[in-house]
């Protein structure tokens, strides 16, 4: 169990956008899960070639936190309870995902997070009793900092020859919880200056509740974050020693000889000295980046890593050399039973250590975590609001272009081009807003988690009742605090859906004026040129486009009327091709977009109509149908002719305008008779002219609108115009039966006389 040797596993991190602006080639291939090969950029491939190189685990771009602490540290970390040291550092360029994997203090948590949990969660379920005080250290520039405690300057380092390793003024502070270390991390991140190593270190102080001696083991719990460079930019001397280190004992293996590895040259180094060769379980973590930007560091880190992974520590090799494992064995036993019965003695003399850090200063840490959650939270709702508030925007744009697609596809090839190729851009921001929101919105639930996590840590904490009171009421001034924000956050939203809607609306009533005036000019067209006169076509939304006679094929393809260039506002519609997504400007397609309705045909003078004039027959519907039909229909069907001549008191037929057809408007007593007639018709002013004015005297409409219908649906009811008065209509048939009613009229005079 003591002679374990190193582990090593290798990261991949995910490409960047950095990696992805010079290749997306990747130079590492995973080929099973503990082989990696390496593929050299083309330049290099003569030269270095592919190679192989086999760790214990290798874990690719997709490789999970929660995977990797799963196959390498979960099982390992709990050697700490049985009083073995446990070492885990990480290895690699900078940027390549060191302390991601190891230092994530949140959401996807690292290593040491997943690993104290891990060790909190086992001693309270085996009920444990363990003491642990928790210290974390900067080497920078060869000299050692506290950061719990920077008032403390450079500290010394000193071997003791029972106790081993002694950091001299090392701040530990107990520690009960995964949050308290997290607390003392972030406070320690404050003291800290980037790129240099960062070592934590968690002492365990175990009591042996099997047997009735109840001794204390101790276990030490080494993290190390290891810098690539130094401030000056400069490889990390202290990364130098440790590479030197680790090649002088690959080579020591190799040979099967006892060497001299010079951990006294560097802080680091000393540090983990018995990482590499006492009673230590060490995991390293190399991490590499697949790009071909950080080809050279990804094979030095494989390289230093393999030859890492091939030591034993160094009671192994010794023990290898000189083939005597049980007297070695027991050498160590003794040796740790009477550091344990030193550290006995040195507990009954004065306890473990009360911690130094008191409730204030212990409350202030926790304050400041609260507050980071809850500021973390409001972010992410801030996220998820704006990538909400995107997507609608970018859905209304879509939805905008493809009806402008639909409205010039097939008429303007290079516009409807580049209406699809909007609506293909929008579809893909589109997709990413909707991932980006989906992540956020991930992180979103777990928030409630994340906050009972808090509260229980801080019931579960050992403050006094009053701060833990304090820091409860904190918690829940900051979940109110985040509510009100989320209903102001909808309550904006709704706005802005409203504002969204208005918009629409405006836009639809400004194309429902613009199809009433384009319907009133067409008809006022209509009555300007009459039958004779096809409709004028207007051009398409292209206001280039002439004014065009509307041929067959072309209806076909425009099935509506088109409308006049006027109606097209010009500068917008240039305005809105040049800023497609403004959804301000106006959208001028009202007359297409009654594409579904029947387009508007203009009436054709009525054949049928006048066909029928011989015999007229009355329309079903028609009013007229009420009026008995020999008052119209026989020859006194010049009783119309006042109508048509002069005064409305005798209109006998009335165009009903509004109700679109005929009324019968029966006034005997304005009828007038047969010599009031005659003289009428004897007149001979009653000219084409001159009838249509006076009918038109008897309706309310404009002129020009009677003028069309006193053509088209004069005709409908016939009466008028078979009256042999109506110049260009006149019935012979009936002009002859009046004749021959006037003949034997005659005759019957002339009879009487005789
Ligand atoms: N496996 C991964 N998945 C997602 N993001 C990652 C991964 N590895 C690294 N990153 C991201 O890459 C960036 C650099 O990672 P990180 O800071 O951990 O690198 P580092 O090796 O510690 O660098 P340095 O030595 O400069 O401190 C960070 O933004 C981190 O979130």
């Amino acid at each position: 169990m003591l002679l374990e040797n190193i582990k090593v596993a290798i990261r991949i991190r995910p490409f960047n956008n950095k990696d992805l602006e010079i290749s997306d080639k990747c130079t590492l291939k995973v080929t099973d899960q503990e082989t990696l090969l390496t593929i050299p950029p083309v330049e290099r491939e003569v030269k270095q070639g592919k190679k192989i190189y086999k760790f214990n685990w290798v874990f690719d771009q997709i490789a999970s936190q929660k995977d990797i602490f799963e196959k390498t540290l979960e099982y390992q970390v709990l050697c700490l309870l049985d009083g073995i040291n446990v070492t885990l550092f990480s290895y690699g360029a900078s940027g390549t995902g060191k302390s991601h994997t190891l230092m994530k203090l949140n959401e996807d948590y690292g290593l040491l997070i997943r690993a104290l949990n891990q060790l909190f969660q086992t001693i309270h379920i085996k009920k444990r009793k363990i003491s642990m005080k928790f210290s974390y250290l900067e080497i920078q520039q060869e000299q050692l900092y506290d950061l719990l405690n920077n008032m403390n300057g450079n500290l010394e380092i000193r071997d003791d020859i029972d106790k081993g390793l002694i950091i001299n003024g090392m701040r530990e502070i107990d520690v009960v919880s995964t949050q308290e270390v997290i607390n003392l991390i972030q406070y320690g991140k404050r003291q800290k200056s980037s790129k240099q190593h960062e070592i934590l270190i968690l002492t365990n102080y175990i009591q042996d509740n099997i047997g009735s001696n109840n001794e204390i083991s101790v276990s030490k719990f080494i993290i190390a974050d290891l810098g690539w460079i130094d401030k000056s930019g400069q490889k990390s001397a202290s990364l130098q020693v440790l590479n030197d280190c680790i090649s002088l004992m690959s080579e020591a293996q190799n040979k099967k000889i006892q060497p001299f590895i010079p951990y006294r040259n560097s802080k680091l180094t000393r540090i983990l000295k018995d990482s590499f060769s006492g009673n230590s379980k060490t995991l390293i973590i190399g991490c590499v980046s697949p790009s071909i930007i950080n080809y050279e560091d990804t094979i030095q880190t494989l390289e230093y890593c393999q030859m890492a992974s091939g030591i034993f520590n160094q009671g192994i090799i010794k023990n290898l050399q000189q083939n005597n494992h049980q007297e070695d064995f027991k050498l160590i036993y003794d040796q740790l039973v009477n550091e344990n019965a030193e550290l006995k003695k040195q507990l009954n003399n004065k306890s473990i250590q009360k911690p130094i850090i008191n409730d204030k200063e212990q409350t202030k840490l926790y304050e400041e975590n609260i507050i980071d959650h809850f500021n973390n939270e409001q972010d992410i709702n801030q996220s998820i609001f704006k990538y909400k508030w995107e997507i609608e925007q970018i859905k209304f744009n879509i939805n905008e272009n493809q009806e402008n697609l639909q409205r010039i596809d097939g008429i303007d090839r290079k516009a409807a081009d580049s209406f699809r190729h909007l609506i293909e851009q929008d579809q893909k921001l589109l997709y990413n807003y909707q991932e980006q929101l989906t992540k956020f919105q991930k992180e979103a639930s777990n928030f409630g988690i994340q906050r009972t996590a808090l509260q229980e840590n801080v019931n579960q904490s050992n403050l006094s009742n009053s701060y833990k009171l304090y820091l409860i009421n904190l918690i829940e001034k900051h979940i109110l605090r985040l509510e009100v924000y989320e209903i102001k956050l909808k309550e904006q939203i709704n706005e802005l859906h409203r504002q969204q809607h208005e918009r629409i609306m405006a836009i639809q009533r400004s194309q429902i004026t613009l199809r009433d005036r384009i319907i009133a000019d067409q008809r006022k067209h209509i009555i300007q040129h009459g039958k004779n006169h096809s409709v004028q076509h207007y051009s398409q939304i292209d206001t280039t486009t002439e004014v065009i006679d509307g041929t067959k094929a072309k209806l076909k393809h425009y099935p509506l009327p088109k409308v006049k260039d006027h109606y097209f506002n010009r500068e917008a519609y240039i305005q809105r091709k040049e800023s497609p997504k403004s959804i301000f400007s106006p959208r001028l397609q009202t007359p297409l977009q009654l594409k579904d309705k029947k387009p508007f045909v203009p009436k054709t003078p009525h054949t049928k109509i006048l066909d029928n004039l011989s015999t007229p027959t009355l329309p079903k519907q028609n009013p007229l149908a009420k009026a008995p039909p020999q008052k119209i229909i026989d020859s006194k069907s010049m009783v119309a002719l006042p109508l048509i001549t002069t005064n409305r008191n005798l209109s006998k037929f009335v165009y009903d305008w509004r109700g679109g057809g005929y009324k019968f408007i029966e006034d005997a007593n304005k009828i007038p008779s047969q010599r009031e007639l005659k003289q009428i018709i004897q007149s001979k002013q009653h000219t084409q002219q001159s009838l249509d004015k006076s009918f038109f005297t008897t309706s309310s409409r404009s002129t020009s609108t009677k003028r069309v219908s006193f053509k088209q649906s004069l005709l409908l009811p016939g009466k008028v115009h078979e009256s042999p008065y109506v110049k260009g209509f006149i019935n012979k048939e009936i002009q002859r039966k009046i004749k021959l009613q006037q003949l034997n009229q005659k005759m019957m005079k002339a009879s009487k006389k005789k």
